[in-house]
């Protein structure tokens, strides 16, 4: 493919769900590359990693969700899969391991069904009749792999967005969105990745808020910093996803580069259409965050990052 020609239009003939979700179409999506980001400039290898335990969260919200937190060889920090669906299983947290017993395997989480009090074994559920069969590496025999490709959101932290209630992004309002279409689908995976502020942490990031409000866009702002307008890595989302044998996914997001950096050089994960994430703001509903900072966050978004994000006609 040439590199050098507007490859927005590719995106554009994926399949594109809206945001109730219906069934998806499978895409090839060969040569697909973004005007930011090639797939040459991406790891030949991923990282490696862990699901170190599991648990069932009941949720305020309704839906039970399985919470998987992962260790890895590139960082030290707490990556987290959020899983809607029971049938969702991690190939690294289920291995045996040298040593353990099933006690200590249902308190990792690796164990099938429910728990229960007095369970005693992991690897069998007698109550619903489960049990697991493993090879003589210890991998668990029952197939992993989805047929379907399965709603995926790569959410990056955003302390201020999710937790401090900022109306300068929308990535709380993002977040709760992915919960809620996956909830409402029963099946689903967040891909919760520990790098605030697109990668430069929280501190740099207050810093460009500061900056932002003496004239800076989003992007000039990083740079001034001298950051990449974009410091972010998915190859441990893709790996996170191998893990969960996620192979075929239908990704909520409005970012081509994320398309291309979450499929991996090889494409090992394949991104077969798209849920837009409309700020709700943008919708009928009238709902969502609405403040001068989110719009200008948007635009920039849209005019110098390439988003696949149009304003509705009416209100531009
Ligand atoms: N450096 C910087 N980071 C920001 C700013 N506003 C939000 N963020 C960070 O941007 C990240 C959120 O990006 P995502 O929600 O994954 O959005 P995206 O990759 O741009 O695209 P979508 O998948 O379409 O949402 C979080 O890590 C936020 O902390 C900002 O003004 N400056």
């Amino acid at each position: 493919m040439n590199c050098n020609m507007d490859t927005s239009d590719v995106f554009d003939q994926m399949p594109l769900i809206s945001p109730t979700i219906s069934p998806s179409k499978a895409l090839s999506a060969d040569g697909l590359e973004s005007h930011h980001l090639s797939r040459t400039q991406l790891p030949e290898t991923l990282p490696v990693v862990q699901c170190v335990a599991r648990a069932r969260i009941p949720t305020t919200q309704g839906p039970e969700i399985f919470l998987h937190l992962y260790s890895n060889n590139v960082d030290n920090k707490e990556h987290l899969a959020i899983v809607f669906g029971e049938d969702i299983r991690s190939k690294s947290l289920f291995k045996k391991r040298p040593g353990e017993s099933q006690q200590d395997r249902m308190t990792r989480g690796a164990y099938v069904g429910k728990l229960y009090p007095g369970r005693k074994l992991a690897d069998r559920d007698d109550n619903l009749g489960l049990e697991l069969r493993f090879d003589d590496q210890g991998n668990v025999l029952t197939e992993t792999n989805l047929n379907e490709p399965t709603l995926v959101r790569i959410h990056s932290e955003c302390y201020t967005g999710e937790t401090a209630w900022s109306a300068r992004c929308d990535c709380g309002e993002q977040f709760d969105e992915a919960g809620r279409l996956m909830g409402e689908n029963g099946h689903g995976c967040i891909v919760y990745l520990r790098q605030e502020g697109r990668g430069i942490g929280l501190g740099e990031k207050l810093k460009a808020y500061n900056l932002q409000d003496l004239g800076a866009d989003t992007v000039q702002a990083n740079l001034m910093l001298r950051h990449p307008a974009d410091k972010r890595s998915f190859s441990l989302a893709t790996a996170i996803l191998l893990d969960l044998g996620l192979l075929e996914i239908t990704l909520l997001t409005n970012n081509p580069d994320k398309i291309i950096a979450v499929e991996g050089k090889n494409r090992m994960v394949k991104v077969v259409s798209r849920v837009p994430m409309i700020p709700l703001a943008w919708q009928q509903n009238g709902a969502g965050i609405k403040s001068k900072e989110v719009e200008g966050y948007l635009r920039t978004k849209v005019e110098k990052m390439g988003h696949l994000l149009s304003r509705p006609s009416s209100d531009k």
